[in-house]
C-alpha cells in the first residue's frame, strides 16, 4: 500500500493512537476524523484496532492502533496539531505512562531524524513497543525506521506481541 501512495506531494508521517479511559473506540475514531479534516493533513491508512495490555503503572486495557496521513506542514506543527487534538479529547497529564483519554505519538515523519527537547523521531520507544508495532505493520511494512535502518516488518519480529490482540468492534 506505501509503494501506491508514495509519490504525491507533502510527507508522509505514521501516528500511534491509545486510549484507556472512556468510550475509547469513539474517541479514537473520532480523533481520526478530526486529524483527516484539519488543513495540511490527508488520511493515507489505517490499522485496524487491538485491544493491548497496558506498559507502566496498573491501569485498565488500551484501545491502540495507527495510521498514516500524508501531510503538508512542519513535524513542529504536526506535535503541536496532534498535542491540541489530545486536548480537545480530555487529555490529562498526570502520571509517566497513565491512563489518558486519547495519546497520540508523532512515530515517524517521512525519513527524517530530529532529536529536539520537544520532539523526538522516530518516536524513541516505537522499536520496542508491540502496541505501536502490531498496527504499524499491518499498513506500512516496508517504512524503514531510520535509526535503526530496519523496516517494520522485520522490527516487530523481535518484539513479544501475545498482549496485543484484534478488535472486532
Ligand atoms: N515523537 C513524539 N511524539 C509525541 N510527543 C513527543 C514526541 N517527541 C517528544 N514528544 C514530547 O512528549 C510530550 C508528550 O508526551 P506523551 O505523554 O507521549 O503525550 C510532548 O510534550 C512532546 O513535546
Ligand atoms: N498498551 C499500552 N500501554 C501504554 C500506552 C499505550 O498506548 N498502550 N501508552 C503509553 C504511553 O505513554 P506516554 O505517551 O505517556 O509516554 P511515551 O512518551 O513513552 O510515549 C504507556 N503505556
Amino acid at each position: 500500500m506505501l509503494n501506491s501512495i508514495i509519490k504525491k506531494p507533502g510527507k508522509l508521517s505514521a501516528i500511534a493512537l491509545g486510549s484507556n479511559i472512556g468510550d475509547s473506540y469513539k474517541i479514537l475514531t473520532a480523533a481520526i476524523e478530526t486529524l483527516a479534516n484539519t488543513p495540511g493533513m490527508k488520511l493515507e491508512a489505517q490499522s485496524s484496532w487491538y485491544r493491548t495490555k497496558a506498559v507502566g503503572p496498573p491501569q485498565p486495557d488500551y484501545l491502540n492502533g495507527c495510521a498514516i496521513f500524508r501531510v503538508q506542514m512542519s513535524p513542529d506543527l504536526l506535535l503541536e496539531t496532534l498535542l491540541a487534538t489530545e486536548a480537545k479529547f480530555g487529555r490529562v497529564r498526570q502520571q509517566r505512562w497513565g491512563a489518558r483519554s486519547l495519546d497520540l505519538d508523532l512515530l515517524l515523519y517521512d525519513d527524517l531524524i530530529i532529536d529536539t527537547p520537544q520532539l523526538q523521531i522516530p518516536h524513541p520507544r516505537m522499536v520496542t513497543r508491540a502496541f505501536v508495532l502490531v498496527p504499524l505493520v499491518e499498513i506500512a511494512p516496508h517504512w524503514v525506521e531510520p535509526t535503526s535502518g530496519s523496516m517494520i516488518k522485520d522490527i516487530v519480529k523481535q518484539v513479544d506481541c501475545a498482549d496485543v490482540v484484534l478488535c472486532q468492534k
